[in-house]
């Protein structure tokens, strides 16, 4: 079955507007777990917009499901953060700075070798790595050369073509992952996924283990309540 890491960004970026610890993001992330998540997310960015450095620290010592930290390891600091805390995994994103979003995946072709040598690193410490990749079948096959254990696939492009028609939308992520089985890849998958396009996909794609949802899952928090919605992308899910 896949697993539900849910993405806690939006949480702090609400706690930033403000200054204060109203919401308290610890709390926030032991009650995801406490309605059913099965992993917890976060995004650090170098501006710390949302996820703070030091939020990491205070995570690693609470999170009792899966702790996956994403971000750009060109960044030395976030290098650091990693080996410092240990996760469960590490999902490493090419990410520009003061980007407003993830927007593309690795060109594993190009990064091959810088990607081989800091996959190492992370593995050295014992931690499983992903690497966020675009569905294209080239770029899943180079994956495999770097040494990840994963690839998260980046979704947005079947999130906006969903609506238009939903087998084309998610034609090219079918083929990534029959490619990612055959190389021996893990497949993870996440980017703009919400109640809408969640079990389509879920259920189209051979292997998926875990999908990391944030933006969306907390919107609908708004409406349904936190305890609910997790409920609910549990049961797309399960589907
Ligand atoms: C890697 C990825 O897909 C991103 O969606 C991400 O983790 C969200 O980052 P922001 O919350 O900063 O938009
Ligand atoms: N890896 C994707 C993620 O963590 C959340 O993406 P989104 O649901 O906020 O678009």
């Amino acid at each position: 079955m896949t697993r539900l890491s849910v993405n806690i960004n939006k949480i702090a970026t609400l706690r930033n507007s403000r200054g204060g610890n109203n919401p308290d993001l610890i709390q926030v992330a032991k009650d995801c777990e406490r309605f059913g998540a099965q992993g917890i997310t976060v995004h650090p960015r170098p501006d710390e917009r949302h996820i703070r450095y030091d939020d990491v620290y205070k995570l690693k010592e609470i999170v009792t499901t899966e702790f996956n930290i994403e971000g750009n390891c060109r960044e030395q600091k976030f290098v650091d953060l990693v080996l410092a805390n240990k996760p469960h995994q590490v999902t490493l994103v090419p990410d520009a700075e003061g980007q407003l979003t993830s927007n593309h995946g690795w060109d594993t072709v190009e990064n091959q070798a810088y990607l081989k040598d800091i996959i190492g690193v992370f593995k050295n410490a014992g931690i499983r790595v992903s690497i966020f990749v675009d569905p294209v079948p080239r770029m899943v096959e180079a994956a495999a050369t770097t040494g990840t254990d994963r690839i998260e696939l980046y979704t947005e492009g079947y999130a906006t073509h969903y609506a238009q028609g939903r087998e084309l939308a998610v034609a090219p992520y079918i083929a990534a992952a029959q490619v990612a089985q055959e190389v021996g890849l893990g497949i993870n998958a996440g980017h703009d996924l919400d109640l809408s396009n969640l079990q389509y996909f879920a259920e189209s794609i051979p292997g998926l283990l875990e999908v990391s949802i944030g933006h969306a899952l907390i919107s609908d928090a708004l409406y349904y309540g936190l305890e609910n919605t997790i409920q609910m992308y549990l049961k797309q899910l399960a589907k």
